[in-house]
């Protein structure tokens, strides 16, 4: 069973996808990270984010077991994330080391922009998390703060609208739903509400698979 998560920043998509891989047993793939140690293999090593040379070499660098998560997951390195990832050839290069993630035998949780749209168009469940700006903004902000950064929220709030223009704006894999993706509003639900609402929609997928 491959189970697809897409939805914008903060949406709420990389909880419910390691909940969610932790109740049925699967492995998960957080995909943002790789969009995020590509922009950080730039970073450190002082190149532009749009040298696409560059990017393509750091993306193929990659080893899905090396990722830093505390380097990656700052305020700064979503932004920069999303600049890489709107080169269509940095999203070519990660494509097949996605598709091999989502084709392991016992199945798989991925989470991302385009996971049913591109990377497993096929997936036996998809869902496309999302949430008011504001909504997100808040989470990230308390998040950001969980993990030391002084953030301020309105900062958070421009940041999060101007990536999800950027991201649904780009002409490659452009954030948006699969057609046949069920949209899960977490504006005003709680973790466990979410949680709920995804296992809701998976069993009802298991049941038509
Ligand atoms: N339904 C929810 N209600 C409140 N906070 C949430 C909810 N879902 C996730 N969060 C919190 O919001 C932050 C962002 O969630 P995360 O799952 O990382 O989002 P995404 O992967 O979509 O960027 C985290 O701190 C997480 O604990
Ligand atoms: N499958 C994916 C995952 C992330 N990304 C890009 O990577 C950036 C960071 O993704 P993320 O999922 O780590 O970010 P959050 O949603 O957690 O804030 C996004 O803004 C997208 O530009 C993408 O293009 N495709």
């Amino acid at each position: 069973m491959i189970i697809a998560l897409d939805g914008p920043a903060a949406s709420g998509k990389g909880t419910l996808a390691r909940k969610l891989a932790a109740h049925y047993g699967l492995p998960h793939l957080d995909t943002g990270l790789l969009y995020r140690a590509t922009a950080r293999t730039l970073m450190d090593g002082d190149a532009r984010l749009d040298d696409v040379a560059k990017a393509v070499a750091a993306a193929r660098g990659l080893a899905l077991t090396d990722f830093e998560e505390d380097r990656l997951r700052g305020r700064e390195m979503g932004e920069a994330a999303s600049v890489v990832a709107a080169i269509p050839e940095v999203r070519a290069a990660l494509i097949d080391m996605q598709r091999a993630f989502a084709q392991r035998p016992q199945g798989a949780v991925l989470d991302g922009r385009d996971i049913g749209t591109v990377i497993a168009p096929h997936a036996t469940v998809k869902i496309f998390v999302t949430a008011s700006a504001e909504a997100r903004a808040q989470r990230r902000a308390l998040e950001l703060r969980g993990r030391g950064e002084a953030v301020d929220y309105h900062a958070i709030l421009d940041d999060i609208k101007k990536r999800d223009a950027r991201d649904s704006a780009r002409a490659d894999a452009p954030l948006k739903p699969a057609p046949d993706a069920k949209i899960l509003d977490t504006t005003d639900l709680n973790v466990e509400g979410a949680l709920a609402a995804a296992l809701a929609i998976t069993e009802a997928a298991i049941i038509r698979a």
